[in-house]
């Protein structure tokens, strides 16, 4: 049975809100005025959802308080086109008690801050979100075992300048070598780099960077990830295991993210087990070049199409580098930004 009247959806603001809509950012429905005749789910509570798992979200209601609980949900009709990932907020009604057997409805999600996306390849204009409210990307890449590939991580960071959300760079396995090559591909852009060796991880200095804040963590396969996270997270091992919670499956599913909580509750470490890269598909240059601010606003002047590259005929940008106007580090973060540029011309590795 439906607890929305048959003939709702046409008054329902929220019908036609789709992965179309959450494109074209400012969220379109942010200024639409509610319906009167929508129900208003006076009694919905707020959740933020931990993880997903084909049509199951688990929401953490009450985050932080006396009554927090993790209640099990499925989409409400009416949001049914809407993607709804790890890291949204959402409203929650129903049977909100999180005990077992209970199942409640998402009515509502809330405006994103950031949305972390991808497309599947680099051919495919269609994104996936992959997580939503994340503040920080944190790119792990090891110094050795695998070799660092700085193509990878340019393809992360155009993904992080893309979702307006600050990149981390944490190098991991510095006892097998000395990082400092490989770090200088990154030295003209304002990034964060912290060195880790499970030896000795550089938890408070790691700690310092995620306090307060909710990062996504990604990386290759075999770079120490998961043992820097257990590093983090002590215990990481069993929270990880809520998937089970929601589906009675393992948790190394293709696509699952995971939440954990760093100890205190003072942030929260977005775990990406599935996903390796990022298709840039869907990415607009034009986002990227707006994360170099004093960049973009010479870019601005450029002509029209401009692919503010070396070969790129009246690029403001170039000729500003070439007569010596950007300033010291003017001409390394220029190569930078034009390094990031062309990983969206590239193939995916
Ligand atoms: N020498 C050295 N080895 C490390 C370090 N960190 C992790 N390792 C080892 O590298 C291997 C991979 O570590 P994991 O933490 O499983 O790597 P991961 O990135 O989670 O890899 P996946 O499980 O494939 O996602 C393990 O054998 C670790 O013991 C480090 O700082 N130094
Ligand atoms: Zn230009």
């Amino acid at each position: 049975m439906s607890w929305l009247p048959p003939d709702d959806d046409d008054l329902d603001p929220y019908g036609e809100y789709d992965e179309s809509s959450v494109r074209a950012r400012p969220n379109p429905k942010a200024n639409r005025p509610r319906s009167k005749q929508r129900p208003a789910h006076v009694d919905a509570v707020v959740g933020r959802i931990v993880t997903v798992d084909r049509g199951r979200y688990l929401a953490l209601v009450d985050e932080n308080g006396e009554e927090e609980r993790e209640v099990i949900t499925t989409r409400a009709r009416e949001l049914r086109k809407t993607a709804i990932v790890t890291g949204d907020r959402v409203d929650v009604v129903g049977d909100v008690s999180g005990e077992e057997g209970a199942l409640a409805r998402i009515v509502r999600v809330h405006d994103r801050r950031t949305l972390l996306r991808r497309s599947a390849d680099d051919t495919d204009v269609v994104e996936r979100i992959v997580v939503a409210n994340a503040d920080q990307l944190m790119i792990v890449v090891a110094a050795a075992d695998p070799e660092p590939r700085p193509r990878l991580v340019d393809r992360y960071l155009v993904a992080a300048f893309d979702a307006g959300i600050a990149p981390l760079i944490v190098v991991t396995k510095t006892d097998l070598a000395d990082p400092g090559p490989f770090l200088e591909h990154f030295a003209g852009l304002d990034v964060a780099v912290v060195r880790s060796s499970s030896e000795d991880p550089p938890v408070d200095e790691l700690l310092a960077h995620l306090r307060g804040r909710t990062t996504v963590a990604v990386g290759h396969s075999g770079v120490g990830k998961s043992t820097l996270v257990n590093a983090l997270v002590p215990g990481a091992g069993r929270a990880t295991g809520h998937v089970n919670a929601v589906t009675g499956r393992g948790r190394h599913t293709s696509s699952s993210t995971v939440s954990l909580r760093l100890p205190g509750s003072e942030g929260w470490i977005i775990d990406t087990p599935g996903i390796r890269s990022f298709g840039l598909g869907h990415i607009n240059p034009d986002s990227i070049v707006t994360a170099f601010g004093d960049l973009a606003a010479i870019a601005s002047t450029c002509p029209r199409g401009c692919t503010h590259l070396p070969d790129s005929p009246d690029c403001e940008l170039v000729e500003a580098a070439e007569r010596g106007e950007l300033g010291p580090l003017g001409p390394q973060r220029l190569d930078s930004l034009q390094r990031l540029l062309t990983t969206l011309t590239r193939s995916a590795y």
